[in-house]
């Protein structure tokens, strides 16, 4: 079954820079990966300038579920990242409409930002409905690996928590299968209402095709 063209149909243009300015990076590939100091950490600190609790979405796409946390959360602050730009201009007007001042979208590959981020930065992980890149010429883009659970492992804090939401069997099955790699990690299967607050575009899609739809609670074992 086709994962659909979404994204790549929207019709958005980029943000002015005054709203660019306000919530939206862009972290080229190529810097990334030869100069990654030029970056700022990817923390709390170093993206807003104070300390508060983190969460970060990796491929939040057009930042629907991470604008709506945000607005219900005011004290905590949220950065989407997507590989693709359209999507977060669109969620650049999303989070402009609700007037936010906690988020930020970040254009980046999320593969190259996990050396970014300092240990014990992120109070919460989502990954929602990632691609299910199974095939092997695809499978060094999957965001379900062993290097994003190492992340997970160090920069969460402890019994901070990843949320992951697929709809894909295998994906869930190769999720549970490295997870047994990481002992700092405790996981147990939870449902999609127990994860999502709501249900996305993509979360709605694929339950209106009749997937079945499941997660894992993934949390970092508090140190005794
Ligand atoms: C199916 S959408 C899920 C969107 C959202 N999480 C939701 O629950 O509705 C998957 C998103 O992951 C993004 N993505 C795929 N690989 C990525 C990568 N390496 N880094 C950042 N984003 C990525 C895609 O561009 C796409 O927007």
């Amino acid at each position: 079954m086709g994962r659909g063209r979404y994204p790549a149909r929207l019709k958005v243009t980029a943000p002015p820079p005054e709203l660019a300015e306000r919530y939206y990076r862009s972290w080229p590939a190529h810097a990334l990966y030869h100069t990654p100091e030029r970056f700022p950490p990817l923390s709390a600190e170093g993206l807003f300038g104070r300390s508060a609790p983190l969460t970060l979405e990796f491929g939040c796409a057009t930042g629907e579920y991470l604008c709506a946390l945000a607005a219900a959360q005011p004290d905590a602050c949220f950065v989407g990242v997507d590989i693709v730009a359209k999507p977060l201009y669109r969620a650049v007007e999303r989070a402009t409409m609700l007037n936010l001042a906690n988020i930020l979208f970040l254009h980046a590959d999320a593969r190259l930002l996990y050396q970014r981020i300092p240990d014990a930065a992120l109070a919460t992980i989502i990954l929602h409905f990632p691609p299910p890149l199974l095939r092997n010429r695809q499978r060094n883009q999957l965001l379900v690996s062993p290097q994003m659970l190492a992340c997970a492992a160090r920069a969460l804090v402890p019994s901070g928590y990843l949320s992951f939401l697929t709809d894909h069997p295998d994906l869930f099955a190769l999720m549970q299968e490295l997870l047994s790699n990481f002992p700092a990690l405790r996981a147990r299967p939870a449902s999609p209402s127990e994860l999502a607050v709501f249900e996305s575009h993509y979360h709605r899609r694929w339950a209106a095709r009749g997937r079945e739809i499941s997660g894992f609670r993934i949390e970092r074992i508090a140190e005794g």
